[in-house]
């Protein structure tokens, strides 16, 4: 069954004074007018499951205004087991405790697996590809422990094949050591990305047509390095990659920095064989955001073996009404999902009547 969310407690953390949320293990709805706390709630949900929040606040950001300090913390419960998970901000720093022990940030995914959907989310269809390497690299880390270090791994090692790269006095035979560096790193997170991206194409298409009817969503990851191609072995994609470093060096020495790599990659998303950010209405877009992270929700269930828990930042008000019946019925099913918004009406009563409705603001 795996763990749950039980309960949320906030001492003078953002503009909550103290504040103590009960979670259904179904659906929990937190209904408010805007600015009432409700995103708040929901990013001490994903601080405490995935070790960072979207809004990436600084500590002070976190500490109610005027005070010194802020706790948030969470009960989760499950297999007979209960994990108390806090952070303790000042304004100068953060600190995460498991069951009363200091934690490292990094040791906090991997109690419970979150998705998070939040409006920003738009932006990984439309903004930057940094955003949706990210978005598989988080994912991939709250999955597997192991994916983490490779990215963080990888990004040392360009980090320092960079720096090499802008010294003048760069020496030859100690950048051949961070080409091999680089191509090791490079090739195991192209094989680790590459696997999710694949495995989690299905399950989307899947969640769109579901949701969106006929149309037929694809998501396909795009490699940038020469060579690698899908379904290639690690050291297939490392030898690749170290040709790519070799046959970019003289560029990469007169930018000073690294041109070819897993860094410059991109997941492109195509409706009908179109590009999503260009061809796809703001709806469609949403929607294959939506699918996008639910299909993370199922890839958990029946990949990983997990229930993890789905986090909804005020999904429902741009989308049509046959769509947001489709959210609620997708959500309706057994996922402890904890959805916010600004007007309970967006929801069916039959949805509502197994929900746990908490009030925030002038609505508490
Ligand atoms: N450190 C802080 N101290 C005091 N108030 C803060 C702090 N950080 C954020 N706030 C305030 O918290 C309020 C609630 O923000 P939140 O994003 O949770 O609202 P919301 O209920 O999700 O609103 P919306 O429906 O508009 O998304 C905002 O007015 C914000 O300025």
């Amino acid at each position: 069954m795996g763990l749950a969310l039980v309960r949320a407690t906030l001492s003078d953390w953002r503009c909550a004074h103290e504040l103590e949320v009960g979670f259904s293990p179904a659906m929990t709805v937190l209904v408010g007018p805007n600015a009432s706390g409700k995103t708040n709630t929901v990013e001490v949900l994903q601080l405490l499951t995935a070790g960072t929040s979207f809004r990436r606040p600084s500590p002070a950001d976190l500490v109610r205004q005027g005070c010194e300090a802020g706790r948030a913390e969470l009960r989760l419960e499950g297999d007979g087991r209960v994990v108390d998970v806090a952070c303790i901000a000042t304004v100068s720093s953060r600190r995460f405790t498991r069951n009363g022990k200091a934690v490292r940030p990094s040791a906090v995914p991997g109690t419970l697996l979150s998705v998070l959907f939040t409006p920003d989310d738009l932006d990984l269809v439309k903004g930057p590809a940094k955003g949706r390497r990210g978005e598989v690299d988080g994912f991939g880390s709250q999955a597997n422990a192991g994916f983490s270090r490779v990215c963080r791994a990888y990004a040392r090692s360009v980090e320092q094949r960079n720096r090499l790269l802008k010294d003048p006095a760069c020496d030859l035979s100690v950048l051949d050591a961070w080409d091999a560096s680089v191509a090791l790193g490079g090739a195991t997170l192209l094989y680790h990305r590459m696997g999710l991206v694949r495995r989690l194409a299905p399950l989307v298409q899947e969640v769109y047509g579901d949701i969106a009817g006929g149309e037929r969503l694809e998501v396909a990851y795009r490699c940038t390095v020469p060579g690698v191609e899908e379904g290639m072995g690690r050291d297939a994609m490392a030898a690749a990659m170290a040709a790519a470093l070799a046959a970019g060096r003289a560029d990469d020495l007169r930018r000073g920095a690294t041109g070819v790599g897993p860094h410059r990659d991109d997941v492109d998303f195509s409706l009908e064989g179109r590009p999503l950010r260009t061809f796809g209405s703001q709806g469609q877009q949403r929607t294959a955001v939506l699918a996008w992270k639910l299909a993370q929700v199922r890839f958990a269930e029946e990949r990983l073996g997990e229930r993890p828990v789905l986090l909804l930042d005020d999904v429902m008000s741009e989308l049509d009404g046959t769509r947001r019946s489709a959210v609620s019925s997708y959500v309706d099913t057994g996922i402890q999902t904890v959805v916010t918004t600004t007007h309970l009406g967006y929801f069916d009563s039959e949805t509502l009547a197994g929900a746990e409705v908490v009030p925030y603001g002038e609505h508490a």
